[in-house]
């Protein structure tokens, strides 16, 4: 039987089945051997979990030295053929040891030798006729109505001892729902899949009247039900994407099919999970990495068991198993967070599109902003080209100014222009929203006297200094030091602070605007679960009216009172090296800017330069997104650079700055003899941040103007890379499309 273990080696292992139990000669039950099964394994010296793949007849190691396979974990398996297959063309596209997707792509607590917890528990389930009723009916039983609310909303079950959890003690309610037909008794049992509901209840809210933009796109995808089509979906920001997604939801659920949606970060997801529990007759089941192992586990079941018609969740929800899985949504596609960048370096949206055409569904990649990657895609005809190209409602696109701030006074980081057009909004009860996209409150503290600046033990990188909580923070790293009172080279006392990051805006803009109510959104105020759901929600009661924060306001949030967003700075990612900067730089202003005027209230856009005639800005103004993406696509060919080349990128660290240098001359010599003409090798170089948290890093750049000369040169490096001797403290990573490149 070929094994598949949770360890960091290539290949797949293989072992005798397991062993009839001591002192009978029962042959175990055959019927258990499915691929998809967890087994435990004898491994070297110690035993692993590991997944069950083939049952193979043959083995190309020696069989007398063949194990047995210690005992099958999973009465029924985790992972049904088909998401073995994504697994394994995952791990194979992305140059990772099988072990390590499988075990990415199960939860957490399936990776420990445990058998599953497979005792039944008696539940409730809405009936068709249940799911259908009008709740006013009900408005005389009201416990019979909370009841079947919650019970409707649970899907296609839920257990006794939760029902009594959240509503408390209910059996005679019960009794009447269940003699009036509206529910049935079902038993609730991880890894048992239900039936397909195929139900249309009325949703409790039908929403708005779809505009002819969004009707067209619903009908496209509609069409393309129950077969691979993928669409590029290029809405602008406010133009209704997330209606576009409930309408296709529900239409897949009427056809008994499940949706996927992926998103690339919990931030974006209070409102979104509302806004679908609001509109959708089943509630979504969510997976993020907020959420604790257990509950991940429960919910990965339900899932699995085809017993959610939704599931919500961000990048590695995208292997969850969903056996009635009919539409996948990936929104906000161009998000560089769906792409993890580190252990199994992998492409959320890119698995989805491979994932919609081996389960034979439409996949939809949703975005104001689409990656290059995509447009091309889009251009070549590989994806249908959805859009839509006007805001949803009365709401207008908002109206972009560069403001020149050389030679100006600035406030607070603010120019007298900006400052008198944040008054005139704040008086007229609107709200105004400041982009930063700089945490803490200044990224240099120097000393006047010597020069001294703060930097990092660990990293090529200064300190940030963090005034409320009087520390000197490394961003790269986290490592920090108290803030010193004196320079900490010649005494000194006259050090001082240089650049300004939310914090210290936040506390400028409070003597500036006194009376005003101010928040900000970064890192270091939505620490705490739920301040970030709590934020946003006091912004959209409409108790904020200046908003301040970094990248996270960039994220697809509905602020609709929102009529001012001023744009503070961002002249240095202008002229930073990484190819891609630009195309990034491009989609947060675009983002940004469409958090204005996005309900009725017209909005204005201010963004503070001091270069304001660079082709950037000057493109963006002049033709919006699709004529930057456009200029920014004629580069990339001109340069060969992706989507007009691939790219895989080797990384090592070590201590010793010789250490990773060395490794990667020899990856590269594998390298020269294993690649076709055509393949490029770049490096081995330092990388940009060359020293962080105390390893020496470098880098070697594969590029090729096809994609098969480079997996063919993938195939044959992978294993003369896991072959090579590794010196101790050597740290070493292949990136399949980087899109990182620090
Ligand atoms: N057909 C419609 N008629 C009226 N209002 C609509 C319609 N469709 C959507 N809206 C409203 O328009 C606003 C913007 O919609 P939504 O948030 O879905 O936009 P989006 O395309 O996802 O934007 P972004 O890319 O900025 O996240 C929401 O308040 C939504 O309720
Ligand atoms: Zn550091």
């Amino acid at each position: 039987m070929r094994v598949a273990v949770a360890a960091p080696l290539l290949g797949t292992f293989d072992y005798w089945p397991p062993l009839a139990p001591c002192g009978t000669d029962a042959v175990p039950p055959r019927a258990g051997w499915v691929p998809g099964v967890r087994v435990l394994v004898p491994f070297g010296r110690s035993r692993r979990v590991g997944v069950l793949l083939e049952l193979a007849t043959t083995t190309e190691q020696d069989p007398t030295s063949l194990k047995h396979i210690e005992r099958v974990l999973d009465p029924q398996p985790l992972l049904a053929a088909v998401d073995l297959v994504l697994i394994r063309w995952a791990a194979d596209y992305y140059c990772q040891p099988l072990g390590e997707a499988l075990f990415t792509a199960l939860p957490v607590r399936l990776r420990r030798p445990r058998a599953l917890d497979l005792e039944q528990e008696r539940g409730v389930a809405a009936t068709a006729a249940g799911r259908v009723l009008d709740l006013a009916e009900l408005r005389r039983a009201p416990k019979q109505r909370a009841l079947l609310t919650v019970i409707r909303a649970a899907g296609s079950g839920i257990g006794r001892a939760e029902l009594t959890r959240q509503l408390g003690s209910c059996q005679p309610a019960l009794r009447h729902l269940r003699a009036r037909g509206l529910i049935e008794d079902c038993s609730i049992v991880p890894g048992v899949p239900a039936a397909a509901t195929g139900v249309r209840a009325a949703p409790a809210d039908a929403g708005p009247d779809l505009n002819p933009h969004q009707v067209e796109v619903v009908n496209q995808v509609t069409q393309a039900f129950g077969q691979f089509r993928s669409f590029l979906l290029e809405g602008v920001t406010g133009s209704g994407k997330t209606e576009v997604y409930i309408r296709l939801i529900q239409a897949a659920a009427a056809r008994g099919e499940q949706t996927l949606l992926i998103v690339p970060e919990i931030g974006l997801t209070p409102q979104l999970r509302q806004q679908l529990a609001a509109r959708l007759p089943f509630a979504p089941a969510v997976l993020h990495s907020g959420i604790s192992d257990g509950e991940r586990e429960r919910t990965w079941h339900q899932v699995a068991a085809g017993r959610s018609e939704i599931l919500l969740g961000t990048r590695s929800a995208i292997f969850t198993p969903l056996p009635r899985l009919g539409l996948i949504l990936v929104d906000e596609e161009h998000d560089t967070s769906l792409k993890q960048q580190d252990g199994f370096r992998y492409s959320a949206r890119d698995v989805a599109v491979r994932r919609a055409q081996l389960v034979g569904c439409p996949v939809v990649l949703g975005s104001a902003t689409p990656a290059l990657e995509t447009l091309h895609n889009a251009q070549l005809g590989r994806y249908g080209w959805l859009r839509l190209p006007v805001r949803a409602g009365a709401a207008a696109p908002p109206r972009i100014a560069l403001l020149d701030i050389r030679n100006q006074p600035l406030q607070a980081g603010l120019s007298g222009v900006l400052r008198e057009s944040m008054r005139g909004e704040i008086a007229s009860g609107n709200q105004v929203l400041l982009f930063l996209n700089r945490r803490g409150y200044a990224p240099v503290l120097t000393c006047h006297a010597c020069g001294w600046v703060g930097e990092c033990l660990h990293c090529d990188a200064r300190l940030t200094l963090h005034l409320a909580r009087r520390r000197l923070w490394c961003h790269h790293c986290g490592w920090f030091q108290p803030l010193p009172r004196a320079c900490p080279s010649c005494g000194d006392a006259d050090l001082r602070m240089l650049g300004q990051g939310t914090e210290r805006l936040d506390d400028e803009l409070r003597a500036l605007f006194p009376a005003t109510a101010i928040a900000r959104l970064d890192r270091d105020t939505t620490r705490r679960q739920g301040e970030l759901a709590r934020l946003l929600e006091a912004v959209r009661r409409g108790e904020v009216q200046i908003l301040l924060g970094t990248q996270m306001l960039a994220k697809g949030h509905d602020f609709p009172r929102v009529t001012l967003v001023g744009i503070l700075d961002l002249d240095q990612s202008l002229y930073a090296s990484d190819f891609r900067a630009p195309e990034r730089t491009a989609q947060l202003i675009v983002q940004v800017t469409g958090r204005a005027g996005r309900a009725e209230r017209p909005g204005r856009v201010v963004l503070q330069t001091r270069h304001p005639e660079h082709p950037l800005l000057q493109s963006l103004l002049r033709d919006g997104y699709a004529g930057f993406a456009a200029a920014a696509l004629a580069e990339r060919q001109e340069a060969e650079l992706p989507p007009f080349s691939h790219l895989a990128l080797l990384r090592a660290e070590a201590p010793m700055p010789e250490v990773p240098m060395a490794f990667l001359m020899s990856a590269r010599t594998h390298a020269e003899v294993l690649r076709e003409p055509d393949v490029h090798l770049w490096g081995p170089i330092p990388a940009p941040m060359e020293r962080r948290a105390a390893r020496y890093r470098a880098q070697l750049l594969v590029q090729s103007p096809r994609r098969g000369p480079l997996r063919r040169l993938l195939a044959g490096w992978t294993r003369a890379l896991h072959a090579l001797p590794r010196p101790r403290g050597l740290r070493w990573s292949l990136d399949i499309d980087p899109q990182d490149m620090s």
